[in-house]
């Protein structure tokens, strides 16, 4: 499917999970706006995706998703860039356990944040022509671990909080479909935080047995979550679908009892 004359957003798109939906919306012929805390990664990036799709097509803006004034500039040069915005990825996150009010801010006070700055752009509320959003949580939300509990809480909230605004969004007809993506281990960068003290605390006497979970479950390649991205994105019937990735299952989706949790 064709995404020609639709605009992203994709925060913490320059590497990992991210950068691979970006190529993908690239690849989709969507013009695409990587918002990432990291000026280095998010650079390179850019220059890469020029060469290879042209420059006009991806631009990268630095920006702490946990500062929520940077945050809401990003999306208005988003908009004074492009003219319109379609897609919104809520995708930065961190694994930081022993800085657990950090990532409390940045897996879940900035998707709420990035949530509903992205439908002040695009719902019918505000007078916009509607788009959708993807809230990035993971597999950790299902299958806790006592490796990282304020990690697994976060992506717990963000669960709950995408489905009660997919929710909202049908009874006030905002036009935007919100759908939330849960990928079991994907290799990229944030794996090997599991590894750091900085990191994980005293959390970090667990490493090995995290890392016999990975062999355990496997690692999946960021190419096959960038592939759910674009169905949750392309698939117009789905809204408050939670979407899990896992190398057993596959791309499928979990299900509820109605009025469930
Ligand atoms: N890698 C994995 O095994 C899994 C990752 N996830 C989730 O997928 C999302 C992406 O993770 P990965 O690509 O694996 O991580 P990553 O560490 O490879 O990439 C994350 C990107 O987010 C950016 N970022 C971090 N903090 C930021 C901030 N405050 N403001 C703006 N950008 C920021 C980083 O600079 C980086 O470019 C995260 O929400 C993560 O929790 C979910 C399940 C599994
Ligand atoms: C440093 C921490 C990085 C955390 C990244 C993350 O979110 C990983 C979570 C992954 C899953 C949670 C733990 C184990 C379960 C993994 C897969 C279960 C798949 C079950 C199956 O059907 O195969």
């Amino acid at each position: 499917m064709s995404l020609t004359e639709k605009v992203a957003l994709v925060t913490g798109g320059a590497q990992g999970i991210g950068r691979a939906v970006v190529q993908s919306l690239l690849q989709s012929s969507a013009k695409v706006v990587v918002v990432d805390l990291n000026k280095a990664c998010g650079e390179q990036c850019k220059a890469q995706l020029d060469a290879e799709f042209g420059e006009g097509n991806c631009t990268f803006i630095q920006c702490d998703v946990s500062d929520g004034d940077a945050l809401q500039d990003a999306f208005q040069s988003t908009v004074d860039q492009f003219g319109r915005l379609d897609i919104v990825i809520n995708n930065a996150g961190i694994a930081n356990e022993k800085n657990w009010e950090k990532t409390i801010q940045v897996n879940l006070t900035s998707v709420i944040k990035g949530t509903y700055l992205a439908l002040e752009h695009m719902s019918k509320e505000y007078g916009k022509e509607g788009g959708t959003i993807i809230n990035v949580s993971s597999m950790a939300a299902f299958l806790h671990s006592p490796h990282q509990p304020v990690y697994t809480a976060t992506k717990h909230g963000v669960i709950g909080f995408t489905r009660a605004m997919a929710d909202a969004s049908i009874q006030d007809d905002y036009g935007v479909r919100i759908n939330v993506l849960c990928p079991a281990f994907v290799d990229t960068p944030l794996l090997h935080s599991v590894e750091d003290e900085e990191n994980m605390g005293k959390f970090v006497k667990y490493k090995d047995d995290f890392k016999r979970s990975m062999t355990k479950f496997g690692v999946l390649k960021p190419s096959l979550i960038a592939e759910g991205m674009m169905r949750l994105i392309t698939d117009t019937s789905l809204n408050g679908a939670v979407m899990k990735i896992t190398c057993s299952k596959g791309i499928h989706f979990h299900t509820y009892e109605p009025m469930s949790a």
